[in-house]
């Protein structure tokens, strides 16, 4: 190797045909194999995982070197199988795992809009609107319980935000179709938080030909609702030159009128259902808070006395008032929850940490690690809001990167904490959350991924 030229990451020994794939074994969240291998053999690490090429990136300086500095050469997803028949032959259609190209960072423009409304314009406050909306008829369902699955409600509740939000509908609770539609939603998303051996040794894959093609049905199941119940009529309606409602009006006029980067309304279709697909992220992070809040009576109760002193009982909490306490509160669960920064994959040879990175290498960016080392949280397993506050102000350290960061980051995350403040500020407002006959057992929340089974949780609700 000539001088000064960069050198390949280390490597364990690997085994014919797995690769590594059975270092990743025997975790209970399977990135702490990712923080086993960077004590071994250092913050970057070359793996083959079967037929794949990966690096496990760890430690601040070089994920934010993945996603920043180098974010550019590393703006691809990976090409797993499993995500080309999710999106109907091509993960292109997908907004999270597609590879980088001009429509994606058109259609991410056209998003910032929507997804990161700005504080006091009528965008945000038709947003703050319909957040007390859909939580005072959370909080009157509630009401008529005492014991009850949080789940099925706050994916509702998250569901009727995102598409009162981008698509200016809502549905009723006895609407049969809107409930399967939930469930159908939730379903993918729990598929795609799921990593499989098959990704890696694609020859596994007729492994799971009746789960795919399950999934291809229910895909075609919300894509059948979209068409019927929120589009209609709209894009026949849409006149050329009125100001856009919301996201759909941007995207059917964007089809109709393309400028520089056209957009086909197949595309179009698919990004609206990804974005309307974010409910299910929310409801069921939301669920996992709930979780987490059941076993800390403490916290529930400095929430609500955060709530009586600045909002009271008989106003609505809303999404403009400043809850520290509460927001750390969001924060600290997304942090112990620890879901993983979608892969990246390297579009070009490049490097990273002064080592050389192939063309093609699928990255795994350690951020379980970020989340949980003891070097960087006092107490990292213990549900503590506190450490997201500083002198009053809610304070996030620069090493807290749980939505990824550069060209390729989550599009959401303004909406997970807007949304989840209004939800969480309206439920521990009315109600204090205990657990099913004092057992804190079933309360384990499963790390590592943002996803649930669909039955999870039976809480009990006391009255404030
Ligand atoms: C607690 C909930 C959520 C967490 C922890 C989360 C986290 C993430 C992470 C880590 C990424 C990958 C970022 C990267 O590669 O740098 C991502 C991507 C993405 N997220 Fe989220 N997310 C959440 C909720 C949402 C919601 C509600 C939406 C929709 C409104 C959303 C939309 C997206 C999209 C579209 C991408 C792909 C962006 C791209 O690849 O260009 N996320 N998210």
């Amino acid at each position: 190797r000539p001088p000064g030229a960069a050198r390949e990451p280390p490597m364990p020994l690997r085994l014919p045909i797995i690769g590594h794939l059975h270092l990743l074994r025997g975790y209970s969240v399977p990135y702490q194999a990712f923080t086993a291998l960077k004590l071994r053999y250092g913050p970057v690490v070359r793996l083959q995982l079967g037929a794949v090429k990966c690096v496990v990136v760890n430690g601040q300086r070089h994920i934010r070197e993945a996603l920043v500095t180098r974010g550019h050469h590393f703006d691809f997803r990976p090409n797993f199988e499993r995500y080309q028949r999710l999106f109907a032959g091509n993960k292109e259609n997908s907004l999270a795992f597609c590879d980088w190209s001009s429509t994606q960072k058109a259609r991410r423009d056209m998003l910032k809009a929507h997804t990161f409304p700005r504080a006091f314009t009528a965008q945000f406050q038709r947003l703050e609107g319909l957040v007390v909306e859909e939580t005072g008829r959370l909080v009157r369902a509630l009401s008529a319980h005492s014991t009850l699955q949080l789940k099925p409600l706050l994916l509702q509740t998250c569901a009727n935000v995102f598409l009162s939000h981008f698509c200016s509908v809502r549905f009723g609770a006895q609407n049969a179709a809107f409930l399967d539609l939930l469930s159908n939603f939730d379903e993918v998303f729990f598929e795609v938080n799921q990593g499989y051996a098959a990704d890696f040794l694609p020859f596994l894959m007729p492994l799971h030909r009746r789960k795919l093609q399950r999934l291809s049905a229910v895909t075609h199941k919300i894509r059948e609702f979209i068409n019927r119940e929120v589009i209609g009529d709209r894009f026949e309606r849409h006149q050329p030159d009125m100001e856009p409602a919301d996201y759909l009006d941007s995207l059917i006029g964007r089809v109709k009128a393309p400028g520089k980067e056209p957009l086909d309304w197949d595309t179009a279709l698919f990004a609206l259902e990804d974005i309307i697909g974010g409910h299910a992220a929310v409801g069921n992070f939301l669920t996992k808070l709930f979780a987490f809040l059941v076993a800390e009576p403490q916290v529930q109760r400095r929430i609500q006395q955060e709530i009586d002193a600045q909002v009271g009982v008989d106003q609505p909490v809303t999404i403009s008032h400043r809850l520290v306490y509460t927001q750390a509160v969001i924060y600290e669960a997304i942090r112990l929850i620890s879901s993983p920064i979608v892969p990246r994959v390297a579009n070009q040879t490049s490097e990273l940490g002064g080592y050389t990175i192939e063309k093609g290498t699928v990255l795994f960016l350690n951020n379980h690690d970020l989340s949980m080392s003891e070097e960087l949280w006092a107490e990292p397993q213990q549900f503590r809001p506190e450490r997201f506050i500083r002198a009053g102000k809610l304070f996030k350290p620069e090493y807290f990167l749980p939505f990824g960061g550069g060209r390729r980051s989550c599009m959401g995350y303004k909406l997970v904490q807007l949304v989840s403040l209004g939800v969480v500020g309206a439920i521990m407002q009315r109600f204090t959350l205990r657990p099913l006959g004092g057992d804190l057992a079933p309360y384990r929340v499963p790390i590592g991924s943002l996803a649930l089974p669909k039955d999870s949780f039976t809480f009990q609700l006391e009255k404030r």
